[in-house]
């Protein structure tokens, strides 16, 4: 049988009075991205920083490739790579100077860190920022040193904290990107507030809601949970509603008042390219199609419902 790369097992986790994790479970054995979302304040980072050994939980069990992460912190810390919500870059070095010391940090032997700095900040692309002081790099180079600090041991598991929060459109697409080569050749588990985030990136998914898991499964199984989804479209010439429920994939039309109708759907790009086509050949004036977005509290209302009615 193989081996869990991480087992988390009857988790959790109080700062004071207040649990802020409550009996979390799960096991990871297969390379991929998984990803832990979560409203603000829903517990991620705690999970997180257990997982990496920063923090002591209060009850329960987690172990790295086998290795018990409570009794055993420094071995179990060599399969792990962290990236925490701040990255703790120190400013004032230069990116290979910073890399250095984070592989010092790694108990790494003197003898192979040359050249694994020189493969982080080639995996990474940061290679020609090399002798620059961190504090002179833009906010998506930073947070690709951060990223090479966490791989620089070549751990088969990295843990990223909000890994795009703060970066710019076009940072965050180089970053994802980033991550994405990064996990093909290991276990990443990223937690985010942003569900689009999830959607871009992850294979699997846990939601966590006051530190307890709404639901845990695979990206295809939770679109399953809340689709069907909403679209919000206007139409200068609208048809009778039952001729626009006629339209394959569309389920509900529900007028918003004006011009503006909210339509559920069952396959969004088949079903909006359909409406599109059929609104062009009826002359329905179709003004604006846009997919609606889910907010995460829709989210958890629609898992929850989904479950009752399971
Ligand atoms: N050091 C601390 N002392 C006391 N309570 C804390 C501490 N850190 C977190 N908490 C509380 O624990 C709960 C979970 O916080 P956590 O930071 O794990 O959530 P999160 O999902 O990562 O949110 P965020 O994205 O805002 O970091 C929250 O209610 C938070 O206020």
């Amino acid at each position: 049988m193989n081996e869990a790369i991480v087992k988390v097992e009857n988790l959790s986790h109080r700062y004071n009075s207040q649990w802020a994790v409550k009996d979390i479970n799960f096991e990871l054995d297969r390379n991929g991205i998984y990803g832990l979302l979560g409203a603000n304040g829903a517990g991620k980072s705690t999970i997180m920083n257990i997982m990496c050994g920063v923090l002591n939980q209060t009850q329960g069990e987690v172990s790295i490739k086998g290795v018990n992460m409570r009794t055993h912190p420094v071995e179990a810390k060599k399969y792990i790579g962290f990236l925490p919500q701040k990255p703790p870059l120190l400013m004032d070095l230069t990116v290979e100077e910073y890399l250095e010391h984070a592989a010092g940090i790694r108990l790494m032997p003197e003898s192979k860190i040359r050249e694994a700095i020189g493969e982080a900040m080639e995996k990474v692309g940061i290679s020609h920022f090399n002798k620059r002081l961190i504090r002179n790099l833009s906010g998506g180079y930073q947070q690709r040193v951060g990223i090479a600090q966490a791989i620089i041991h070549k751990p088969d598991f990295v843990v990223m904290d909000e890994p795009t929060n703060g970066l710019d459109p076009n940072q965050i697409l180089e970053v994802r990107n980033l991550i994405r080569e990064i996990a093909s050749e290991r276990t990443v588990v990223l937690s985010t507030h942003i569900l689009q985030e999830v959607q871009a990136l992850c294979d699997n998914i846990w939601m966590i809601n006051q530190g307890t898991v709404a639901f845990a499964g695979s990206m295809e199984e939770f679109d399953g949970y809340i689709l069907p989804s909403t679209l919000v479209l206007s139409m200068i010439s609208a048809p009778p509603l039952d001729e626009f429920l006629s339209i394959p994939g569309v389920m509900n039309i529900e007028p918003l008042g004006g011009i503006r109708y909210r339509v559920q759907y069952t396959q969004a790009q088949e079903t909006m390219e359909r409406i599109i086509e059929t609104s062009v050949q009826k002359k329905w004036r179709l003004l604006e199609i846009s997919l609606e977005k889910m907010s995460l509290e829709n989210v958890f209302a629609a898992l929850s419902q989904n479950k009752t009615a399971r």
